[in-house]
This record gives structure tokens, C-alpha cells and sequence, in this order.
């Protein structure tokens, strides 16, 4: 019997070990796929980079389409509906290391949040988890996201008072339809608002601020730490904006493995629904990991230097934006900069260093019991190796 043919992008990981057990795996290039590649497929398993829209599938046979990621702005969602063409995404897949993504830029940038005010723009399975751990971790924590249900957060804040925090984390999803459209909805008023030395996490969609008006706002206010994930036109980005930025990442916050490996994952098991079979999943499974909800008591300058450390260790984000930095000086002095950015900027997210959660590290321990175990444990880590002073 013919097997069905599955087209997976080239940066799904494990694809042939998952995909693989329901059909002939065909890798492709997620900016380079054109309908003539589409034709005899019959499911398409893509990530953001793709547009996947009647120009893609409208003379081909596919008849399932999974992104392995959480955002689906890539899919025009209302031409697959009118095509009965089912589509899933990966909710939550990648949530927890976006979680560790922000608490580790606070670490770099020695930010202790405990005691801090937190707004968090959009509280999904990512900001929802943000807000969870930062609440946990001691800060006082309010949220902004008028499309859930009134009291379904612990405690709720409009805009414009979200962006008079210490920091601000924005999760919102990119769409530009609806009550509450994302695209631009950080105005330059808001932005202006954040209070002297705050900190500013875009870590969602980069449209969901105008990076223009963002660059005109950093120029002026040298003591927010801005720190940008995603950018408006990915895969480029001003390096004007870089500059002013004090971390800058390739849109990367959801790069963990083990949250790259969960996309995989939860789309491969819609696919196999849809098809009607049973695969074999190993691994970690599909749960995603619970959130601690842990008080952690409040630490001194000194133990929070010992946790800030552990976690810059486990995680290297300082690499990540060293990376991105290079990249950049490199385009400028290159022929064609703009090009350059492009492809670079797609290297390394190609080529990203196998990054794993906390919860796969464990670390050592003098003190065991004291308030920087509470704080390593409730961030997530492994128990602690103890250590003989
Ligand atoms: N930087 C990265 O690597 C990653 C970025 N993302 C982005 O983060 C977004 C959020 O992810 P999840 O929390 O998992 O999605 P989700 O769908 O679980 O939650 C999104 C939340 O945003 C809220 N929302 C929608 N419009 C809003 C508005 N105008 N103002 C405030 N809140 C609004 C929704 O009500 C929802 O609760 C994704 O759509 C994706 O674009 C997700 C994973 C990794
Ligand atoms: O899950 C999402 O949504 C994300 O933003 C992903 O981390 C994006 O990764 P790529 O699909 O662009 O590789």
C-alpha cells in the first residue's frame, strides 16, 4: 500500500522517529515551500515561518496541516475552515521555556523580581504560567487580557496601569481582527508610561509593537531595559533597535528542546487521530510540566546573587544575544546588509544550541533547607547534588 506523504519542515525535530510511523516523511525549507512542493502531499507539518493561505494549497491534495508551535498568525485560519481543511497547533508546547526565557533575562539583567510589580500583557498558557511563577517567586503580579472570562485572573489591571510596573512581560498572540486586535496595540502613550529603569519583555509577537515608534521611545528613555525577542520584520530587524535593546534574541524564547520536542509531539498525535492510528510516543510525555506554586521567602542582595548565577549557568541567554549582536555588526559590514540579517537570522535559529529546562539540571547545594533552595527549587530545578564545605 502507498504511504501517505507527510511534509514536515526541516527544523521539527524528530520528525522521522514520529511522523514516520504514519507515512513518508519529506523534509522542506519553512521560507522556501511553493504550491508545486504542496501537490501530492497530504499532510503539511509547518512552523511560523510558513504561510500556509490559498496560495499554497489550493490545487494540492493535502488534507491536514499541524504547526509545531504555539502561535498560528501563519495560517489563514478562515480559508482552511471554508476548505474543511482541519488544522491544529501546539498549545502550550513550548509555554515553560518562554517562562524560563523571561525569568532568566531577569537574572542577566540583575532584576530581582521579589517585591517588584509585574504586568503581564496576554495571560495564555504563556503569560498565564508567567504570571503563576512570577506570583509564586514573590512579585506582586497583575495581568491585562480582556478576551477571558472577568475573574479568571487572581488579579487584573488595564493597560495603561499594567505599563506602570517594574516590568512588563508582553504574551499577547498577534491577530488583527476581533474586539481586541494585537497588531500596534503598544502604543507609544503606553510606552512612554513605564516607570524610570523599568523593564520591558517582548517575548509574543513583534507586530504587536510598531518598531518604529519603539525606536523613537528607546532613543529617549536610555534607562528601560528592553528586552526583545521578536521583532516586527523577522527575519530582519533595525539594528538601531538592537542597539538600544539590552537583550536582543533571534525569536528564540520557545527554543528549548524540550519544548520544541512537545510540538512535535502534541501535532504528531492530532495527525495520527486524524488518520485513525496509534503511534508510539517515548519520551517525557505529552503533560506539560506543572506549574510550582511555592512561596518563596523574601532573599537577601547576597542569595539572590546565588540564584541569578545558577540560573545564567543553566541557561545561556547572554550567549544568545552575543550571537545576535555579531550577526548584526557582520551584515553592516557586509555587501548587501539587509540579505545578510535575513539569512543569518534564520541560521541561527537553524542552528540553535541544545537548550534544556531547568528541570533537567541539578545543581549543587552548601546549605540545603535555606531560602536559595526554596527559590532553585520553586524555579523549576532538579534536586540539588549537596556539597561538603
Ligand atoms: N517568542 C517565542 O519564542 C514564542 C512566542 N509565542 C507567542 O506568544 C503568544 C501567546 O502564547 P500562549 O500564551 O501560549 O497563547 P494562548 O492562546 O494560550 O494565550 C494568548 C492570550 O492572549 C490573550 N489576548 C488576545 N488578545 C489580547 C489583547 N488584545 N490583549 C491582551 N491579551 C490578549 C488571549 O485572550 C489569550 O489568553 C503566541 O500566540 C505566540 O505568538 C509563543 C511561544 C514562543
Ligand atoms: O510557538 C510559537 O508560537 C513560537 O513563536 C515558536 O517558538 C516559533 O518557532 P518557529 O516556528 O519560528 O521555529
Amino acid at each position: 500500500m502507498m504511504r501517505k506523504k507527510i511534509l514536515v519542515d526541516e527544523n521539527v525535530p524528530l520528525a522521522e522517529e514520529y511522523f514516520g510511523q504514519l507515512g513518508q516523511v519529506q523534509r522542506f525549507s519553512g521560507r522556501r515551500l511553493s504550491a508545486p512542493d504542496v501537490i501530492d502531499a497530504h499532510a503539511l507539518i509547518v512552523r511560523s515561518v510558513t504561510q500556509v493561505n490559498a496560495a499554497l494549497l489550493n490545487h494540492s491534495a493535502v488534507e491536514f496541516v499541524g504547526t509545531c508551535t504555539i502561535g498560528i498568525d501563519h495560517l489563514d485560519t478562515s480559508w482552511l475552515n471554508g476548505q474543511r481543511i482541519p488544522y491544529t497547533n501546539a498549545p502550550g508546547c513550548n509555554a515553560n521555556s518562554v517562562v524560563e526565557y523571561v525569568l532568566t533575562a531577569l537574572a542577566l539583567l540583575d532584576v530581582n523580581w521579589q517585591g517588584r510589580k509585574v504586568g503581564i500583557v496576554g495571560c495564555g498558557n504563556v503569560g498565564g504560567r508567567v504570571f503563576r511563577r512570577l506570583a509564586a517567586l514573590g512579585a506582586e503580579v497583575a495581568g491585562y487580557d480582556p478576551l477571558l472570562p472577568e475573574g479568571s485572573l487572581p488579579v487584573s489591571a488595564p493597560l495603561t496601569s499594567i505599563f506602570e510596573s517594574d516590568i512588563v512581560c508582553l504574551h499577547a498572540p498577534l491577530t488583527t481582527t476581533g474586539t481586541h486586535p494585537t497588531r500596534h496595540m503598544i502604543s507609544e502613550d503606553l510606552l512612554r508610561r513605564l516607570p524610570h529603569g523599568a523593564v520591558l519583555i517582548s517575548a509574543g509577537r513583534g507586530p504587536v509593537i510598531c518598531n518604529k515608534t519603539l525606536l523613537s521611545v528607546a532613543d529617549v528613555r536610555p534607562d528601560v531595559r528592553w528586552v526583545l525577542d521578536v521583532w516586527e520584520h523577522e527575519p530582519w530587524l533595525d539594528p538601531a533597535l538592537l542597539h538600544r535593546a539590552a537583550i536582543g534574541t533571534p525569536h528564540i524564547a520557545g527554543y528549548s528542546y524540550d519544548g520544541k520536542v512537545m510540538g512535535t509531539k502534541m501535532v504528531c498525535e492530532a495527525l495520527a487521530n486524524y488518520w485513525g492510528q496509534t503511534i508510539a510516543l517515548a519520551g517525557e510525555s505529552g503533560e506539560l510540566a506543572p506549574v510550582a506554586t511555592v512561596d518563596v521567602p523574601r532573599m537577601t542582595a547576597a542569595e539572590w546573587q546565588q540564584v541569578r548565577k545558577v540560573m545564567c549557568e543553566a541557561y545561556d541567554l547572554a550567549g544568545d544575544d552575543r550571537r545576535l549582536r555579531e550577526l548584526v555588526a557582520q551584515a553592516q559590514q557586509s555587501d548587501d546588509p539587509e540579505t545578510h540579517l535575513r539569512r543569518g537570522f534564520d541560521l541561527l535559529r537553524k542552528h540553535y544550541p541544545e537548550r534544556r529546562e531547568f528541570r533537567h539540571f541539578r545543581w549543587a547545594s552548601e546549605h540545603r533547607g535555606d531560602r536559595v533552595e526554596t527559590m532553585i527549587r520553586a524555579l523549576g530545578f532538579a534536586e540539588p547534588v549537596e556539597v561538603q564545605c
